[in-house]
């Protein structure tokens, strides 16, 4: 009979673990269906392209934040959340030295993670056609000029020295 009891109740207690797991699974079924749209994870180059007044993106520690509701009330003026834009903005918040309010007010902007690997070790300038052409340009004239300056003033020398010579012969 005790035989029996010792059985039924480690029966039981199989039966309450496998419920509790099946609950415990749910539930993180859950958590991962509700949290989903928080994990959306950003590469660089779309992050990049909200650099704008009326939408403006900035990456701070691994995190996307859509700050395009904050820039007229961001203390720090919207400027600086403008050029914060297009590079991982991180040192440039923390170098501020930000309190913990406005930590507390970044959940607010939230939109996402980043993949840091897309991320670029330096900001990226990215110039017009038009841009690149004229300055390349001027600098090879600048160039060519700076090459020349010793020969025009040698020449302007010898012109000298054959203009001298020939007044006093
Ligand atoms: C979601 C992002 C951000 C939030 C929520 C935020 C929030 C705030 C808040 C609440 C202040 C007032 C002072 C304080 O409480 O610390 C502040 C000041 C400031 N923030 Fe931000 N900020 C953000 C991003 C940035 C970024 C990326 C920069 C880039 C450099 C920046 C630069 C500044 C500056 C220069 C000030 C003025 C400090 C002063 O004059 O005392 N912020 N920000």
């Amino acid at each position: 009979r005790s035989h029996f009891g010792v059985n039924s109740e480690t029966r039981l207690g199989e039966i309450y673990s496998v419920r509790l797991l099946q609950k415990l699974h749910l539930s993180i079924i859950l958590t991962d269906i509700v949290m989903a749209p928080d994990q959306k994870t950003f590469v660089f180059s779309e992050v990049s392209k909200h650099n704008k007044t009326l939408d403006c993106w900035v990456i701070i520690s691994g995190k996307v934040f859509d700050v395009t509701p904050f820039m007229e009330d961001h203390p720090g003026g919207s400027e600086v959340l403008l050029a914060a834009t297009g590079k991982d903005a991180t040192n440039d918040f923390e170098d501020v030295g930000h309190s913990e309010e406005a930590r507390d007010l970044m959940d607010k902007y939230y939109i996402g993670k980043i993949d840091k690997s897309t991320v670029p070790a330096k900001r990226q300038y990215v110039l017009s056609e038009n841009q690149s052409y004229s300055s390349n340009k001027s600098g090879f004239i600048v160039k060519i000029l700076q090459f020349l300056v010793p020969f025009i003033i040698l020449g302007l020398g010898f012109a000298v020295r054959a203009y001298t010579k020939d007044k006093s012969d």
